[in-house]
């Protein structure tokens, strides 16, 4: 990917992080993927007074692009106002790790612009996979 190509993604990504529903923890993540059809899509994290029923950034993202016709992730940059890079939640990384390819390019930056890129192995030693 070009640096033009990363900034985009991940303005989007910021841009998405602003629909976060973050009542509990006031900790908002902005999520933009392209699929494999060169569909862009992106998500929030939507929080709930149950606590338990909170929808991460990412699996938001990737549960709308699926529903929308992706087979697979050829990048998806994710966003948090966090000092280094975000670091995604282990649930959601197995859900990447589900529509993620050898190829697919996995974003993590912050609202500063800091980012650092990863592929599926990296982001997800020794992953569970049928
Ligand atoms: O990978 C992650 C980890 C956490 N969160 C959200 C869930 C919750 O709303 C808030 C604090 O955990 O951050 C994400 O969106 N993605
Ligand atoms: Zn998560």
């Amino acid at each position: 990917m070009t640096e033009a190509e990363i900034q985009d993604i991940v303005n989007k990504a910021i841009q998405a992080r602003e629909r976060a529903y973050t009542p509990y923890s006031n900790f908002k993540v902005g999520a933009a993927l392209i699929d494999n059809n060169g569909n862009t899509h992106i998500g929030a994290n939507i929080e709930n007074g149950s606590y338990g029923l909170t929808n991460c950034a990412e699996r938001t993202a990737i549960f709308t692009a699926k529903t929308q016709g992706m087979e697979s992730i050829s990048v998806i940059a994710i966003v948090a106002d966090t000092t280094g890079p975000v670091s995604p939640c282990g649930a959601c990384r197995q859900v990447i790790s589900e529509f993620a390819n050898d190829d697919s390019v996995i974003i993590l930056g912050n609202l500063k612009g800091d980012y650092k890129i990863l592929d599926i192995d990296e982001l997800l030693p020794y992953r569970f996979k049928l």
